[in-house]
């Protein structure tokens, strides 16, 4: 017997849970340095969780989602439910944040994008060896929280076959199945009426197998006899082929992204359809007339409104950016805004009057870029290095004096001068430390950047900061992604300042360090009224004039970032050519207007290059460097094509954990044998901001010693 609960006529797929002040941030390092218990990290999240509940209510949400926080990520949530810990783990005093982010003797399990966002989760590992078995306490713990504040909830998981796919493990559905079957009866027996099971990964391109996969999973969750009515929902794209699967199988309703996809012409008229016609992913405001003709146009036995994904993608509220323009604001949703939109439309029986005007600038007309010359000839032109040189990603750790002290120059408490004061002599400091390790190409160590697209989108027109539009990126970290709002330009150079200030305290070279176009595009709010390729060009305008202009100042290696070049990668693969193909023109606007003699580097991470590696080549930067530790060096297979330098790194950085000297030597060995040594470069996965001095000392000493070590072989 099927259940026949009627779904809430307004939802959201799942909401923010850093807190609206970042309180699970503060809690979550707290307790991690020791300074406070498990129990009062537990009571934070309490709290958070009846804050939500309590305000989706008051908004006048119906259906009200749980299970939708997490300590530190709902993939390592769901690995947790499904029995999936690794053996090594389980005897570590947290085995849950061992995992997430390792200790002392454990590395941490791998971590990477969510889908197309910059969301990173932490990746199940799924071997022959794992026993599945079901450990319900978070999901029905939250039920009855909820429940126990007056609120009855929907309990969202990640469905069965997009958390195998993330594993890597889909042949071992069968056996995963077993605690899902027991998860639904369990929340059945709790009293739950609906259940939502979350497939993003079958908005991508999926075999018929795995196509059949979907049929299987959901023919068994179907089949069992009681339990809550299943919501499957498919965020951040159209499900395709995988539409009619679903359809077929006994599952009462399926969550559509219908912003980013069409309304399917598929009959859903034995389903209910939860529509997601306000977009998760972007903080504009919805356009009612478009909402209201998507609703309309599902053929469904009933249609209720909800978000495209999860809200979690989306800062709290506008209410906490009394600094924003008042006329940008108009245009704007947060997360609570977006309720109020859910909620407004499910009530709306007619198109509301009224819209918002959209504004359409034209993008900047394309010019006849010079191009740079072939790399043998650049490679000559440019600066002589020592075998294996070494060298870092550009940030060193952002200590907590230099943040205080940005805040008082904002507070008006601290003058600018007093504050570019304290940012030179942090310079001077990693300078010198790196001089001392004995590195070989310098960096300036990036002290005054708040963050790596915030601080260019402060210095470019056409951008808008928060205050606090926080957005969780993975575990207790957190971006304010800027709004892109208007017309690109930049009205002064940006970085030259801080960069010939670094170049004069030292001999030996210091990088120029810039944020690419892709990346601040893909780490903004951008303006959704023209498509990303017109708007990526004058970002790339912008760029190139800051490229320009160092040169200019005597900078003989700029480093450009994109790493998240592979994070823009639509999810189909019909759609990825013309998105790559735009990607690389755009980074090469930036990039082509250097001369010969300048060595362009680039820098990618989390990145399962192996993709794109095609489009990695098309960047034509002298010098990539690449996170490869964390994947274990799985990079180093697909490399060897590559032609120009390389640095796939050599330690972890996102882990306090002090690489062994034989555990870097080993890596080095490998790379050196997969590359031809005079292009191999030696530098950590990625930046080194979020680390102590004393772990990046320590670091780098075992880095530099591993690399002598080699070069003593040559
Ligand atoms: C996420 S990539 C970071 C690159 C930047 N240059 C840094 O070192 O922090
Ligand atoms: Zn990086």
């Amino acid at each position: 017997m099927s259940p026949t609960a009627v779904f809430p006529a307004s939802t959201v797929l799942g909401y923010p849970r850093i807190g609206p002040r970042r309180e699970l941030k503060r809690a979550l390092e707290s307790y991690w340095a020791g300074r406070s218990t498990r129990a009062e990290l537990d009571r934070v999240g309490a709290e958070l969780r009846e804050r939500t509940w309590r305000r989706l209510a008051e908004l006048g949400l119906d259906g009200l989602p749980s299970n939708t926080f997490s300590l530190y990520d709902h993939v390592l949530d769901t690995a947790v439910l499904l029995g999936a810990v690794p053996k090594r783990y389980r005897d570590a005093a947290d085995p849950y944040f061992a995992m997430a982010r390792g200790t002392e003797e454990l590395a941490p399990l791998r971590m990477t994008k969510w889908f197309d966002t910059n969301y990173h989760y932490i990746v199940p590992e799924i071997g022959p060896e794992t026993v599945f078995e079901l450990d319900a306490a978070k999901p029905l713990g939250e039920v009855r929280e909820a429940r126990a504040l007056g609120y009855e909830t929907r309990p969202v998981v990640v469905g069965p076959v997009t958390f195998l796919l993330l594993g890597g493990a889909l042949d071992r559905l069968d056996d995963v199945l077993g605690p899902y079957e027991e998860l639904l009866a369990a929340l059945a027996a709790e009293g739950v009426a609906w259940v939502q099971l979350d497939e993003p990964a079958l908005v991508g391109d999926r075999t018929p197998e795995e196509l059949d996969a979907v049929r299987r999973a959901y023919e068994r969750l179907g089949a069992v006899t009681a339990r809550p009515a299943l919501l499957v929902a498919a965020p951040y794209g159209d499900l395709g082929e995988a539409l009619p699967v679903l359809a077929g199988t006994p599952v009462e309703a399926v969550g559509l992204d219908l912003v980013r996809g069409g309304v399917p012409a598929v009959d859903l008229t034995s389903k209910t359809v939860v529509a997601g016609v306000v977009s998760g992913r972007d903080v504009w405001r919805t356009s009612q007339e478009r909402a209201l003709a998507a609703l309309a146009a599902v053929r469904a036995s009933r249609v209720t409104v909800s978000t495209s994904c999860s809200l979690l993608h989306v800062p709290y509220t506008l209410a906490a950016e009394p600094g924003l323009d008042p006329a940008l604001k108009e245009r704007l949703a947060f997360a609570e805004e977006k309720v109020a939109e859910v909620v407004a439309l499910a009530a709306a029986d007619r198109p509301a009057a009224g819209r918002i005007p959209e504004v359409s600038v034209p993008p900047a007309a394309p010019v006849a870029l010079e191009e740079r010359g072939p790399y043998a000839v650049r490679a000559a032109a440019q600066l002589t290095l020592p075998p294996l040189p070494t060298t870092t990603i550009g940030s060193f750790p952002q200590t907590g004096e230099l943040r205080a002290a940005r805040a008082a120059v904002l507070a008006g408490t601290l003058p600018q001068a007093d504050y570019e004061q304290r940012v030179e002599a942090e310079i001077e400091r990693v300078i010198r430390l790196q001089e001392r390790l004995g590195l070989d190409v310098l960096v300036h160590g990036e002290p005054e950047r708040n963050d790596m697209v915030q601080y260019f989108a402060e210095h470019l027109d056409g951008f808008a900061v928060t205050g606090n539009g926080w957005v969780q990126s993975y575990g207790s970290r957190c971006t304010r992604p800027p709004i892109l709002h208007g017309d690109v330009a930049r009205p002064a150079p940006i970085t030259v300042r801080w960069a010939t200030y670094a170049q004069s305290l030292t001999d030996r070279p210091v990088k120029g360090m810039l944020t690419g176009p892709v990346t601040i595009v893909a780490w903004s709010f951008v303006r959704d009224d023209l498509p990303l390729r017109d708007v990526v060009f004058q970002v790339a305008d912008a760029i190139r004039d800051e490229v320009r202009d160092l040169e200019a100042a005597g900078v003989r290696i700029i480093q450009v970032d994109e790493p998240a070049l592979r994070e823009l990668l639509p999810l189909r693969r019909a759609a990825q050519s013309d998105y790559l193909e735009w990607a690389v023109a755009a980074y090469r606007r930036a990039t082509s207007g250097a001369s010969d003699h300048t060595q362009i580097h680039t820098h990618l991470c989390y990145s399962d290059a192996d993709q794109i590696l095609a489009a990695i080549d098309g960047l034509d930067a002298d010098v990539t460097t690449i996170e490869s530790a964390r994947s274990g060096g799985r990079i180093l297979g697909s490399v060897p094509g590559f032609g120009r330098g390389l640095g796939p790194g050599v330690y972890d950085i996102h882990s306090p954990r002090v690489p062994a000297v034989d555990e870097v030597e080993a890596l080095l060995r490998r790379t050196v044998e997969a590359l031809p040594v005079e292009r191999v470069w030696v530098n950590p996965d990625c930046g080194l901001k979020t680390r102590t001095y004393e772990e990046v000392e320590a670091s780098l000493t075992n880095v530099i010693t591993a690399t002598r070590r080699l070069r003593a072989e040559l």
